[in-house]
């Protein structure tokens, strides 16, 4: 079965919400791309803007992050209802960056991934070693672990929405990308638990991207592999190059 290639954008702590709706604008006519899901995830303020820059196009627009409660009193977070009322279908849970930062574990993330299907909303469920980890030999282990926490109580047909992103840690703003085989490598590992914990029908339907210094020189390169569903982009996608990986087909 053919998946169809998920490439997202995540802005991280970046653009103003002006400078969000220019970069929407910019990148519009440069992302079409109908063989491809195209997703800007971007900070919270600049999620109505961009939603209003993108109207028309080929791009949703999606959450960085999002809390795993409905309401009430958590200063800063943000609910799943106040993403799905601005019309949010996708958010990033469990980025490298909060787990070091914001002190994410895997059984936040579970509990987040488990609310952002109770939503609706698709969560891009990320992972991924440390080098440390990777020169220990011990990082399929650890994403398997990573993997299996995240999917606790997930049903199969949930699952089978939901986007998994493979980024290396120390791939990730570093310039220094995985290969193609050290990213396939892991995504057929991954594809492989996820076939072990549900069925193989689970595991086919499930989209796995790579993350880590992706860029138009590379893009086509790991996307050609075949468990590497696309790509989940930081630095790259804050420019006109993400337009180069989008339609790295063409
Ligand atoms: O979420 C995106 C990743 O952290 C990759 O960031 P990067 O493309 O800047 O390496």
């Amino acid at each position: 079965m053919a998946r169809k290639k998920i490439i997202a954008g995540n802005w991280k702590m970046n653009k103003t919400p002006s400078e969000a709706v220019a970069l929407v604008n910019e990148l519009k006519p440069l992302v079409a791309n109908e063989d491809v899901d195209v997703v800007f995830c971007v900070p919270a303020i600049d999620i109505i803007p961009a939603m209003e820059a993108a109207k028309g196009s080929n791009i949703n627009i999606g959450a960085e992050n999002m809390y795993f409660e409905e309401s009430g009193a958590y200063t800063g977070e943000i609910a799943p209802n106040m993403l799905t009322d601005a019309g949010v279908k996708y958010v990033v849970i469990g980025h490298s960056e909060r787990r070091e930062y914001f002190a994410e574990t895997d059984e936040t993330v579970n509990k987040k991934v488990l609310k952002a299907f109770e939503h609706g909303i698709t969560p891009i469920i990320c992972c991924g070693e440390s080098l440390t980890q990777r020169k220990q030999g011990i990082y399929i282990d650890w994403i398997r672990m990573q993997i299996k926490i995240a999917f606790q109580n997930v049903t199969a047909d949930q699952a089978k929405g939901a986007v998994i992103a493979y980024e290396p840690i120390w791939a990730i703003g570093t310039g220094e990308t995985a290969t193609s085989d050290q990213a396939e490598e892991v995504c057929a590992a991954i594809r492989a638990c996820i076939k072990e914990v549900y069925d193989e029908a689970t595991a086919e339907a499930i989209r796995i991207q790579y993350g880590g210094s992706v860029n138009a020189g590379n893009a086509a390169e790991l996307f050609s592999k075949p468990d590497i569903d696309g790509g989940l982009v930081g630095g790259a996608s804050l420019k006109a190059d993400f337009g180069k990986i989008v339609c790295y087909n063409k």
